[in-house]
């Protein structure tokens, strides 16, 4: 808890203001709390048994300036700590998005998309209570159990023994139903986590399961993770609302004892009926203050939790460090020198060398899982090599900066990212939009056709899956927006599979052209795309195992023969 707050505490610098308008509040609710408790004297001594007249009319005025002190106090207090607590969590929100934006491709290879939103959302939800609210109901009822163990010693120091003595005893149980809900909400969370990951597993897979009839059985996971989830609630609730009765029932063992000692009082005239009364009301009160702070420190213990599974989050560090050169202005070639690439345990790319100058149009072919797109991860450092080195002219790969380097090249895979929405805010995505560049790209990627036959031509908005496109029509989308940063090094990872053969061929055409003046590098798995390849690398169990022209290869490599008759069977 020490740790949560020392966590938090830099940022309430920022809300003083806040903190003074809700303290005022807090302190209004403290003392009319304990004005109410102690009002029951004057109205019980002087009105009915002294029938002090003068009292009869100020009493009545005084409970309703109490009462509208109190609901100012709570509603002043309410607002602007309620302010500070979504102000901070919606700090940490941005502050967790990016961070997380910023870990390594890795990262998002192993954590489920699910699990992520699950806690940049419900996870800090978690804590927003926790760094504002539980710190004013803390204050608040703090001050007012103050306030009413004052009222009750200055009425009677003896029976405030009596009443107070039993407290220290519900410390023990208490403690042990805190540490209980820290482990239930830590599992409870997962389990919600869980939830998230499936619902956003089902609806990204929609197609699969429909075209499959696998509704029942998604269903049928899916409530798994809900019935998990509602029983690890119903356990922090039993856990929880135990905290309740325990209090109740140590509370009544000190009114007992209050009601035998002052009741004896009252009766041999060493107390009036009103300060008995007064001080009963008083001691009620203060128990409903405690109760609520045993339950606060239960509710604390979610946050905490909650705070854990965020801070595991933080404290994961990228391993892809930026360099600090910029890419160089006139690209003249890249070499790869033994270069390996590990994944984990698994050596995807093993002693890699070859070299592509300025103008190279590179294949790269192979059976699946051969390592193509390992190779093309480790040139835009998705993932850093184990071993070698891989070098731009004279500059080692990561001796650049991360944003140069990924300005300059352009990827377009299989699987086209269509963002929410125009289609010249796709093509120019991270850029500003020059219209005529976005004709011109698309254009070249021959998409204008179809673009400019909509209705609102290069501004009609695409829907996130790009659903209102074809196929073919996303992937000349992704082409274009490849072309339009004018990259140095161009890659294209099965970017013309979805191409009819006559799209592909034009397509192909306009790579030529283009590629005078950079890299290409082009994984396909169709043979008629690479046709026009400067060199082609074949790819086998991660090595490269031969790099030639397409007529060489014929001539003398018997893995390119293999995969030529596959393609043209
Ligand atoms: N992120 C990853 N983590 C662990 N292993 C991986 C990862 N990516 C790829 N692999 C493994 O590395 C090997 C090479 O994969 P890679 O994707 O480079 O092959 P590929 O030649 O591009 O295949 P395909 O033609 O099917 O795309 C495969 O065995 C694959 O299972």
């Amino acid at each position: 808890m020490k740790e949560f707050f020392k966590q938090y505490s830099p940022f309430y610098k920022n809300y003083k203001l806040q903190f003074i308008y809700a303290f005022i509040g807090i302190i209004l609710v403290a003392s009319a709390t304990a004005g109410t408790a102690y009002a029951i004297q004057p109205l019980l001594d002087d009105i009915f048994i002294n029938k002090d007249e003068e009292m009869l009319y100020m009493m009545p005025v005084f409970v309703i300036l109490l009462y509208t002190a109190k609901g100012f106090g709570r509603y002043i207090q309410a607002y602007y700590i309620s302010f500070i607590g979504q102000d901070i969590t919606r700090i940490v929100r941005d502050r967790l998005f990016s961070h997380v934006l910023n870990l390594d491709m890795d990262f998002f290879q192993k954590k489920h998309g699910g699990e992520l939103v699950s806690r940049i959302i419900n996870d800090i939800n978690r804590i927003q209570q926790a760094v504002s609210n539980y710190v004013a109901e803390f204050i608040r009822e703090v001050l007012t159990i103050v306030a009413l163990i004052g009222l009750v010693i200055y009425h009677s120091p003896e029976l405030a023994f009596y009443g107070l003595v039993v407290l220290p005893l519900a410390i023990w149980p208490l403690s042990k139903l805190a540490k209980r809900m820290k482990k239930l909400s830590f599992k409870s969370q997962e389990s919600n986590a869980d939830i998230t990951s499936s619902l956003s597993e089902s609806f990204n897979n929609i197609e699969i399961i429909k075209a499959n009839s696998t509704e029942e059985i998604e269903a049928k996971k899916f409530s798994i993770h809900n019935l998990n989830f509602f029983k690890y609630n119903m356990k922090a609730v039993r856990t929880n609302e135990l905290t309740s009765p325990l209090m109740e029932i140590i509370g009544s063992l000190a009114f007992a004892a209050v009601i035998l000692v002052g009741g004896s009082k009252v009766i041999s005239g060493e107390l009036t009926t009103g300060t008995f009364s007064s001080f009963i009301a008083a001691l009620f009160m203060l128990y409903t203050p405690i109760k609520r702070l045993s339950s606060l420190y239960n509710k604390m213990q979610d946050a905490l939790a909650a705070n854990d599974r965020i801070n595991e989050m933080l404290n994961s560090k990228a391993t892809i460090i930026s360099g600090n050169k910029e890419f160089p202005e006139n690209i003249e070639k890249i070499s790869f020198n033994n270069v390996s690439l590990n994944y984990g345990d698994f050596q995807a790319l093993k002693s890699i060398s070859f070299e592509a100058k300025k103008g190279d149009k590179i294949a790269l072919v192979g059976d699946s899982g051969g390592g193509k797109s390992s190779l093309i991860n480790t040139i835009i450092r998705f993932y850093d090599i184990s071993e070698g080195e891989i070098k731009l002219n004279d500059n080692l790969l990561n001796e650049l900066s991360l944003k140069s380097l990924r300005e300059n090249i352009s990827i377009v895979t299989q699987r086209v990212y269509i963002f929410n929405d125009t289609i010249s805010a796709n093509v120019a995505y991270g850029y500003e939009i020059d219209e005529k560049r976005v004709i011109e790209v698309l254009k070249q990627a021959h998409a204008y056709d179809f673009v400019s036959k909509m209705e609102d031509g290069i501004n009609t908005k695409l829907d996130e899956f790009g659903t209102n496109l074809s196929g073919g029509q996303r992937q000349r989308i992704a082409i274009a927006r490849a072309l339009y940063k004018k990259p140095k090094i161009l890659i294209l990872d099965e970017a013309t599979s979805a191409l009819d053969n006559e799209s592909e061929s034009i397509i192909s055409q306009v790579i030529d052209d283009v590629s005078v003046d950079k890299i290409t590098f082009i994984i396909a798995h169709r043979l008629s795309t690479i046709k026009n390849a400067s060199k082609i690398a074949v790819f086998k169990d991660g090595e490269i195992i031969d790099m030639n022209t397409e007529e060489n290869l014929l001539k003398s490599c018997k893995e390119y023969q293999r995969l030529y008759n596959l393609a043209n069977i």
